[in-house]
């Protein structure tokens, strides 16, 4: 698996996350200290084809995910529990997922990731509702 990875600050939690990310496949690390802009680069890694999917980093999770939800193509999630993120792998077919690397501890942050990248096929039951997503104005 091709991962892409972005935090825009560095701890524990990043660490963690980037270290169990190493042993799940091959991965590009974008540096960018603009979260605008670290979201959309993360974004633009996946549906460009650099990457299959794509974890990202900031303080909250969510500037990074609104930013790289602005490109076309992606489905960036927040989630903070393994549940969340296998269900918008499951249900979303998400493509990025997105973290707090300050509210999140290294252990759940890991279990968060492992949860993501372990969902790796779309619940069939959601396949219309995710191809709506490409069709809304
Ligand atoms: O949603 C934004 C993120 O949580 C940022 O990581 C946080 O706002 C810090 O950003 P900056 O280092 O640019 O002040």
């Amino acid at each position: 698996m091709r991962i892409v990875f972005g935090a825009d600050d560095e701890n524990e939690t990043t660490r963690a996350v980037l270290a169990a990310l190493r042993e799940r496949g091959e991965v590009e690390i974008v540096t960018d200290d603009s979260w605008p802009d670290l979201g959309s680069g993360i974004g633009r890694a996946v549906v460009e084809g650099r990457a299959d999917v794509g974890v990202v980093m900031c303080w909250t999770g969510t500037g990074t995910a609104i930013a790289a939800n602005k490109v076309p193509g992606v489905r960036a999630a927040l989630a903070w529990e393994p549940w969340i993120a296998r269900g918008a792998r499951l249900w979303n077919d998400a493509n990025v997922l997105a973290m707090s690397l300050k509210r999140l501890a290294p252990d759940v942050a890991v279990e968060v990731t492992q949860a993501f990248l372990d969902e790796t096929i779309p619940d069939s039951d959601e396949a219309a509702a995710i191809r709506r997503l490409d069709e809304l104005p």
